[in-house]
């Protein structure tokens, strides 16, 4: 038996930023139905990860791949099987939230009624019925994360890059927040997110990556009940700079 193709394959990748580097030598793999949560310090260079990974940014060395291809050479995959919410999700202001979900999903390879199909799913999955005609630049904060979400959600992508996803949500919204990620992840989507906070890694994730300094320090499984361990591994990485953490043991 073959074993499965992982959906996201990093290999040393790396990226500098303003000529230093953002993210060095970074090699993960994330599977189908997996939910790995990013944590890191602020610059630790989980944007810049998540902004290669979503096809956004070009590693300067490395490679990257996705169903087992190369999506530098192929970046129209990148387009149709990644969901991507930036940590702040460009919006046209005079659009209105059904224009925003139309455009988006064109860009991903929608038309017609199956478009009209996808909107009208995601608008009732993330309860966007009542916004739907309202201008994006009258939208509050955490109206804006919604819809993001739901761009990034539509057009039903193999692999979800969530960047710091419960940013300006209230706890109502937290929770459908983490509905939606095990729902997805049920579903077989494989998500990657990023946040600096801990308890949305044990409530969310299966798995944590933790980055210091544009590199990896630690990558391994995580239960509901790791809280505690999780917590002191990071403040050793972040405070320490600890390469050797022994209070939890990656797999
Ligand atoms: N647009 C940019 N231009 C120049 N340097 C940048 C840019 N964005 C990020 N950087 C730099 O790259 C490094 C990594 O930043 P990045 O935003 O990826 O970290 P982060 O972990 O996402 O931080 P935060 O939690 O604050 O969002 C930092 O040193 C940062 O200053």
């Amino acid at each position: 038996m073959t074993a499965p193709t992982a959906v996201l394959q990093l290999d040393h990748i790396t990226r500098h930023r303003a000529g230093r580097p953002a993210v060095t030598d970074l090699s993960l793999q994330l599977d189908s139905g997996q939910v790995l949560g990013l944590l890191g310090v602020n610059g630790a260079g989980k944007s810049t990860t998540l902004a290669m990974v979503a096809g956004a940014l070009v590693p300067d060395k490395g490679s990257i791949q996705l169903n087992g291809k190369d999506f530098v050479e192929h970046p129209e995959l990148a387009r149709r099987a990644i969901g991507w919410l930036p940590e702040r999700a460009p919006m046209w202001p005079e659009l209105t939230v059904s224009e925003h979900l139309d455009a988006h999903g064109r860009l991903r390879g929608l038309h017609g009624a199956a478009l009209a199909q996808a909107s009208r799913k995601i608008i009732e999955r993330l309860e966007l019925g009542s916004l739907a005609r309202r201008l994006a630049g009258v939208l509050s904060q955490g109206q804006r994360q919604r819809l993001g979400l739901a761009c990034a959600l539509l057009h039903e992508p193999s692999l979800l890059v969530l960047d710091e996803p419960a940013n300006a949500l209230d706890p109502v919204q937290v929770a459908a927040l983490r509905g939606v990620i095990r729902e997805q992840a049920a579903a077989g989507t494989a998500i990657i997110l990023s946040t600096h906070l801990l308890a949305e890694v044990t409530a969310a994730c299966d798995r944590v990556a933790i980055l210091h300094e544009g590199q990896l320090r630690y990558d391994g499984p995580i239960k509901d009940d790791d809280h505690r361990m999780l917590e002191q591994t990071f403040f050793d990485i972040a405070m320490r700079g600890d390469e050797n953490s022994d209070r939890m043991q990656a797999a």
